[in-house]
């Protein structure tokens, strides 16, 4: 079996982090009989550098017919300036878009050896396994925007939250089903006191709550869910809610594992899926060979699990960055003062030397 897998390496950290996920994936299929085919594009500000436009159609043409999509991130500084669909960001909304990934899942599960590098008390950090499902196609992201003048000349912008019924069950309806493969208990997050796409966003919870019996539902309002996961992040077990909602939490969800460098993401549709690190470009650190890979290799092992359906080479890549973690292996971000630091492509090699 030959699978063709495209490799979206981006911008900034992105080229470093996707070639440890590169080496990871090939190493994780060696010797399962089956052979992966790795195609690498454009996407983001490179993109637009080299095309002039930052999803092109060569590389729309190759995600299309793809097995799976590999992402490392898009954008940074020297690309701020342009229009906003010249953007690097444009690009990955629109390739979100196309593959019509709308569920976009993101592990938040801390590595009890990265304890110190949480903010949280080390009895709350240990405890913290949350998934959180975020709505990906949908909401303030793709509704209806403007810029414009009003008549005296000042300017004004708009960016509206839409969503259909048909977009909001879809992704409750993944978070569901999550749910009950975990602990059983789904959080849905809106703004239902202000939001009429979020009192739609409730109603639909609700209905469709009766058809999931053995799931607890609750409903949390976005600004008291963002302070409770500080406070108690360990009740959440899979957190539901709207694209930019769940943006915004999931960055905050992400220090409490010690590092957005760590954190995994899938995103899924009805067809191709789509993997990626939940952090950026990385401007700041971009080029110094020093970024956290896990959170890329991480996906690997979604990629594994939900493209390949080889559950135990996923755990196989899990095994192996727990291993490298519990044996004092720690980029730049994890460190703490006086612990070897290790580059990116050192941390990627001691996770391979567990494989
Ligand atoms: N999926 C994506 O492509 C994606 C996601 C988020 C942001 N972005 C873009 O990236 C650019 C920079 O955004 P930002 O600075 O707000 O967010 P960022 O996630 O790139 O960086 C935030 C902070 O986290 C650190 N960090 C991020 N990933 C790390 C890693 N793997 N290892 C170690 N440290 C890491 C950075 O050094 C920085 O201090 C922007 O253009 C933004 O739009 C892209
Ligand atoms: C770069 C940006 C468009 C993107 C988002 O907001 O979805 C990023 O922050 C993410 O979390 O994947
Ligand atoms: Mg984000």
């Amino acid at each position: 079996m030959t699978y063709r897998v495209v490799l979206l390496p981006g911008d900034g950290i992105g080229p470093d982090v996707t070639a440890a996920a590169v080496k990871v994936l090939e190493r994780a299929i060696t010797g399962q009989g089956i052979e992966i085919k790795i195609e690498s594009h454009l996407l983001g500000g490179c993109a637009i550098d080299e095309t002039g436009t930052p999803f092109p159609e060569k590389t729309q043409e190759a995600v299309q017919t793809a097995d799976a999509v590999i992402l490392g991130a898009v954008g940074g500084p020297k690309w701020d300036v342009g229009p906003g669909h010249l953007r690097p960001e444009a690009g990955l909304l629109a390739l979100r878009r196309l593959l019509g990934v709308y569920a976009n899942i993101r592990p938040v599960k801390a590595f009890p050896e990265l304890i110190d590098a949480s903010p949280l008390r080390k009895e709350i950090a240990q405890a913290v396994d949350i998934v959180i499902v975020r709505e990906l196609t949908g909401g303030a992201y793709f509704g209806k925007r403007e810029r414009g003048r009003d008549e005296a000349g000042a300017r004004f912008a708009y960016d509206t939250m839409y969503y259909s019924e048909e977009e909001i069950r879809r992704v409750l309806q993944t978070a569901f089903e999550t749910a009950r493969l975990r602990r059983k208990k789904l959080t849905s997050v809106d703004k239902a006191n202000v939001l009429d796409s979020s009192r739609l966003w409730r109603e639909i919870v609700q209905e469709m709550s009766a058809q999931y019996p053995d799931v607890t539902v609750e409903h949390l309002l976005v600004d008291a869910c963002a302070m409770h996961l500080v406070t108690h992040p360990q009740v959440f077990d899979v957190l539901v809610t709207e694209n930019l909602f769940g943006d915004i939490l999931s960055d905050e969800s992400a220090v409490l594992t010690g590092s957005i460098g760590m954190l995994p993401s899938a995103s899924l549709g009805q067809g191709i899926g789509l993997y990626e690190p939940i952090h950026g470009s990385a401007p700041d650190i971009a080029g110094l060979g020093i970024a956290n890979p896990l959170g890329a290799i991480l996906s690997v092992a979604l990629l594994l699990r939900y493209s390949l359906h080889l559950e135990a080479a996923a755990l196989r890549v899990e095994q192996a960055v727990a291993s490298a973690v519990r044996d004092g292996a720690r980029t730049k971000d994890l460190a703490r003062q006086g612990e070897n630091v290790l580059t990116t492509e050192q941390m990627t090699e001691r996770v391979l030397s567990y494989l």
